[in-house]
C-alpha cells in the first residue's frame, strides 16, 4: 500500500527516514478521546480489574508482568497504541559491520508518528533478546511526550531507562543490539505482543501486575464496567474494615466472586 506523500509531509521534521514510507500501514488513526484515557488513570489496582472486565466481556487482553516485566517499578500507564513490528535479518551482524549496510531499526520513526501520549508498541519477539529500544530511542521517546513503551523483545541501555526514569516494559534485557539483526517490517499495522493482538488506536494500560490491551471498539464499556467493578470493591473494602456481617458484605459482592 502507497502512503500518500502529503500525509507523510506534515511529518517530515520528525521522520529519520528509518523504514520504506510503503511500509507505513497508517499515518492517522481514530484514537480514544482525551477523557476515557484520563478516567483510567484515576483507578487503582487498574490492570487486574480491567482484566476482570475483558474477562467478563470474553475479550483476550491481559499479558502479565513475569512475560512483560516493566523495567522501571511503580510506574501506571494508559494511552492508544501506536505500532512497529520486526523480523530477524538474513545477514549475520559481522557482515553488516564490515559491509556497511544500513541499521534497520525504526523506532524513532515510530515515535514520529505518534501523538503525544501514545503507547509505542514493539513485536520483535522473533528475535529472542536482541535489543530494540536502548537509551537513545528511550530519549527521543520521552521529548516527544511519548508515554511509555511496551516491548515484546529486548531492550538495553538499562542504566540510561532508570535515568530518564521512563516507563517500559519488555520481556527481555540485554546488551546486544538489534543492529543489523533486525529489520522493521510495518509501523501502524496489526501486531501481536505475547498472543495478544494489538492494533493502532486500541488502549493499552500498564502497571505493576502487567499489562493490558483495550479494543478501541470496547474502550467505552470497558470503563463503564471498571467504574462499576472499582465501587463495588470500594463499598466491600469499606464495609468489612467497618466490621459488618458476612451476610451484609455478601449483598455488594459475594465472597466466592472477590
Ligand atoms: O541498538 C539498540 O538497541 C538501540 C540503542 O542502543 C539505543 O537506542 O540507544
Ligand atoms: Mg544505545
Amino acid at each position: 500500500m502507497l502512503m500518500k506523500v502529503d500525509e507523510l509531509n506534515k511529518y517530515e521534521k520528525k521522520l529519520m527516514g528509518l523504514i520504506p514510507p510503503e511500509r507505513i500501514q497508517k499515518v492517522d488513526f481514530p484514537r480514544p478521546p482525551k477523557e476515557l484515557v484520563e478516567a483510567f488513570k484515576e483507578f487503582e489496582g487498574l490492570t487486574p480489574t480491567v482484566s476482570d472486565v475483558l474477562d467478563s466481556l470474553g475479550i483476550k487482553g491481559a499479558i502479565s508482568a513475569s512475560r512483560l516485566k516493566p523495567v522501571v517499578k511503580g510506574k501506571k500507564i494508559v494511552g492508544p497504541a501506536i505500532t512497529i513490528r520486526y523480523i530477524p535479518e538474513s545477514i549475520t551482524p559481522d557482515y553488516g559491520y564490515l559491509q556497511k549496510e544500513r541499521a534497520k531499526l525504526a523506532d524513532r520513526d515510530v515515535y514520529a508518528l505518534g501523538e503525544e501520549g501514545d503507547v509505542p508498541v514493539f513485536d520483535a519477539k522473533s528475535l529472542g533478546d536482541v535489543s530494540v529500544q536502548g537509551g537513545m530511542s528511550t530519549l527521543v521517546a520521552q521529548k516527544w511526550g511519548m508515554a511509555g513503551n511496551i516491548v515484546d523483545g529486548g531492550v538495553r541501555d538499562i542504566d540510561t531507562i532508570y535515568k530518564l526514569d521512563y516507563p517500559v516494559w519488555s520481556t527481555g534485557q540485554t546488551p546486544i543490539t538489534g543492529k543489523y539483526r533486525v529489520e522493521a517490517m510495518e509501523i501502524n499495522g496489526p501486531i501481536t505482543i505475547a498472543d495478544v493482538r494489538v492494533n493502532p488506536g486500541d488502549l493499552i494500560i500498564a502497571d505493576d501486575s502487567g499489562v493490558v490491551v483495550v479494543p478501541f471498539e470496547k474502550i467505552e464499556v470497558v470503563l463503564e464496567k471498571t467504574k462499576e467493578a472499582v465501587k463495588k470493591e470500594d463499598e466491600v473494602l469499606k464495609l468489612f474494615e467497618s466490621g459488618a456481617s458476612i451476610e451484609e458484605i455478601s449483598k455488594i459482592l459475594p465472597p466466592s466472586k472477590w
